[in-house]
């Protein structure tokens, strides 16, 4: 998250991806599900060249469970192996477990073809800023899980952890760099927490997001706040600040206050599930 994406930076963040992906069969991509199409690199399909990649929807649990759903058939329709999970839950190694088997088969196939052994998956997370990949690796790792310490030949101090007996993770994982295509990319990306917030304007992020959910939640937003949600953006955000009590000294409203208490709200799904863009048109707002 402290990572200020300037092109060198992109640049060595890449080459230290492609020296990882040399050393794994397939990769977890994993994606916000609340912005999947924003939360995706522009660059990973090259880089992977023909290597297979299992798409992750993370963070569902904060997300729209009816766009989980259109989400994961739009990326089937593309033939990919989906799932869904929230990483902070335990319970998803099998699900994991399963897909890796599904994707791997071939692979395995081949290796036995050839005579050789087979062998366990070897299988790296990658993904943008926040988006779960410590968690997920934490939580694939289980506390009962065996580092099974540098392999020979693969880059000092790269460590493999043992899940089950059919998959060995990278333990650290591939960093993507986030979208930069258009404002409306950077803002939900913002949004959601995955860059940084002192780089974007709070109120800016929040209004936008307050008009989105006036838009496409307006029953999240009463349940939460009250007031008439169809009311002009700028009055609403008014009843807001007085239904908080988020006022200044004057008896003026604290705007700077509403904003973040929405942003807070939103990210920690206190508003409820929400999803900030849907399959086909990919955005919401
Ligand atoms: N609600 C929810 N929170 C999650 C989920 N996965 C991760 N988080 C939270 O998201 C935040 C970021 O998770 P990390 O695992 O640190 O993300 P990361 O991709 O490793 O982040 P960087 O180190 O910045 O690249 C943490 O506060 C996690 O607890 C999930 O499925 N649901």
């Amino acid at each position: 998250m402290s990572i200020n994406w300037y092109p060198g930076h992109m640049k060595k963040t890449e080459s230290l991806l492609k020296e990882q992906l040399q050393l794994v069969d397939l990769v977890l991509e994993l994606l916000d599900a609340r912005i999947p199409y924003s939360s995706s690199n522009p660059k990973l399909a090259n880089l992977l060249q023909h290597k297979k990649r299992i798409v992750v929807l993370n963070k569902v649990d904060l997300a729209d469970e009816h766009m989980n759903k259109l989400w994961q058939v739009y990326f089937q329709q593309q033939g990919l192996e989906v799932i869904q999970v929230n990483a902070t839950r335990s319970g998803i190694n099998r699900l994991v477990q399963e897909s890796v088997d599904k994707v791997f088969k071939e692979k395995a196939a081949q290796l036995k073809a050839r005579g050789r052994n087979s062998r366990p998956a070897r299988v790296m997370v990658v993904g943008i800023p926040n988006v779960g990949k410590s968690t997920l690796i934490n939580q694939l790792a289980g506390k009962g899980s065996a580092k099974t310490g540098d392999k020979p030949g693969v880059t000092r101090g790269k460590q493999w952890i043992r899940v089950h007996d059919r998959i060995e993770l990278l333990d650290t994982p591939g960093i993507l760099w986030p979208k930069f295509e258009d404002a409306a990319t950077g803002i939900r990306l913002a949004q959601t927490g995955a860059i940084r917030d002192e780089i974007v304007d709070q109120q800016e992020l929040a209004w936008n997001l307050l008009q989105t959910l006036q838009t496409h939640y307006p029953l999240l937003l009463e349940s939460r706040y009250g007031g008439d949600v169809t009311q002009p953006l700028i009055d609403y955000i008014d009843s807001i600040g007085q239904a908080r009590g988020c006022l200044l000294k004057a008896g003026e409203i604290d705007y700077q206050r509403i904003a973040r208490i929405l942003l807070e709200e939103f990210r920690s799904g206190k508003l409820g599930r929400i999803t900030l863009e849907k399959p086909l048109d990919e955005v919401t707002a």
